[in-house]
């Protein structure tokens, strides 16, 4: 049966902007053929926030989005608003968003379809069949630890993060991941630094007493910075990667090139919470930024972000035949050569708006041969 869900619609900054309206269309379509209500409520974000605001995200919008289904997010900050000595920063509305949501797992799929083979910049013989998911920890690590702060001393200038995990932020993240094995190939790797880091000695010892709950689950630990070079090296010999907040953003914006370009890539974020009526929300975002140097031309890929809308109908609303539709419908846009500027081999390079058209296209298509609806 069809229900009505409240998606808080955030875009953000530059190409955000550009990308959001686009996963929106796609969504209205599904509303139209599955009949679906969506009811879309936009706020301001990141650095369009700080100019309208003076403040990244108020929080009247940050509780908005807390009573939302779901969030779609799409990127934040830019040239204009980067001062390192400014007190207030378009990043930090995202970082609010994760924690005050209490999003601690971001999970961010690489799946190389044949259809991204020319995309990629590497062997299609390496990346063929690729199927990986990044369970990145997204509430805790260097990006919230305290203090976090600049001083200056003895005409020295200072500045110091810390980098902070207890065992149970480790344990639910490192869970998740298990559970997410489990309906995968079992496999999962948990990366870290604990031939240097407290913080990684922990995570290990911490992930192998998960692994023990799981007896199917097959888990090895890699180190971080091996991990880059066997990410590369041997894509498909991964399942389920877990790491911390910043090894699994760095990790990620590498394995984007698995399917030859960022613009491809959706995260989900989710929590523990699930609502009386079976909603799970989350925050659903592209892994890229606000990509200033494209901002405003109408040609940034739309595809992460509207995988991003799918894998919002998949987690918080429990609606896999939309999701499926949607993500089969970029697959046949990429098979047939359809691409932006990005990811275009031969031919034409369609705009943003021109890509998701084919895409929704495709959608209206599937569905009538499909469901007859
Ligand atoms: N989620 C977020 O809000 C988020 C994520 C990453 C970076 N940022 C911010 O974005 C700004 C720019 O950061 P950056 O340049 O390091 O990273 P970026 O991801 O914005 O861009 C990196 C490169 O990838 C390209 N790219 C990114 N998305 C694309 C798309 N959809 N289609 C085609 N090409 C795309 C860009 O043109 C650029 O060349 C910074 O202010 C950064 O803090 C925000
Ligand atoms: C913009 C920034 C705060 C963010 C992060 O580091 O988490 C981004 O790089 C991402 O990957 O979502
Ligand atoms: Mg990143």
């Amino acid at each position: 049966m069809s229900k009505a869900y409240n998606i808080a619609v955030l875009p953000g900054d530059g190409i955000g902007q550009e990308v959001v309206p686009e996963a929106v269309r796609v969504l209205k379509a599904i509303a139209d053929i599955y009949g679906h209500s969506f009811q879309f409520e936009e706020m301001l974000v990141g650095g369009a926030a700080i100019d309208a605001y003076g403040t990244p995200l108020r929080d009247e919008d940050l509780e908005k989005c807390k009573q939302a289904d779901a969030v779609l997010f799409g990127a934040n900050g830019g040239p204009k608003w980067d001062n390192p000595k400014a007190e207030v920063r378009p990043e930090q509305a995202l970082l609010w968003l994760r924690k005050g949501l209490e999003l601690f797992a971001n999970l961010r799929p690489v799946k190389v379809t044949d259809s991204m083979l020319d995309a990629s910049p590497l062997k299609p013989e390496l990346v063929k069949g690729v199927d990986l998911v990044v369970v990145r920890e997204l509430t805790g690590g260097i990006y919230f630890g305290q203090p976090s702060k600049r001083w200056e001393e003895n005409g020295q200038r200072h500045a110091v993060d810390t980098l902070y995990y207890s065992e149970e932020e480790i344990r639910r993240v490192v869970r998740t991941a298990c559970d997410i094995a489990m309906s995968r190939r079992k496999k999962v790797t948990s990366v870290d630094k604990a031939n240097v880091l407290s913080s990684s000695r922990l995570w290990r010892e911490v992930a192998t007493e998960v692994a023990q709950e799981y007896p199917e689950i097959e888990m090895e630990h890699i180190l971080v910075d091996a991990m880059t070079m066997h990410i590369m090296r041997a894509p498909k010999s991964f399942d389920v990667i877990v790491t911390e907040n910043m090894f699994g953003d760095i990790l990620t914006d590498e394995a984007a090139m698995l399917t030859g370009s960022i613009g491809l890539l959706p995260s989900a974020s989710l929590g523990a919470r699930v609502k009386e009526n079976g909603i799970r929300p989350g925050l659903y975002e592209p892994i890229h930024g606000s990509a200033p140097d494209i901002a405003g031309k109408g040609i940034a890929n739309p595809t992460a972000t509207i995988l991003s809308a799918a894998l919002m109908l998949r987690y918080s609303f429990g609606l896999e035949n939309e999701a499926s539709s949607i993500e089969q419908a970029v697959s046949k846009a990429l098979s047939e050569g359809k691409a932006t500027a990005d990811i275009v081999r031969d031919g034409k390079a369609l705009s943003t708006r021109e890509m998701t058209d084919v895409i929704i296209n495709y959608i209206y298509e599937n569905s009538k041969s499909t469901t007859g609806v």
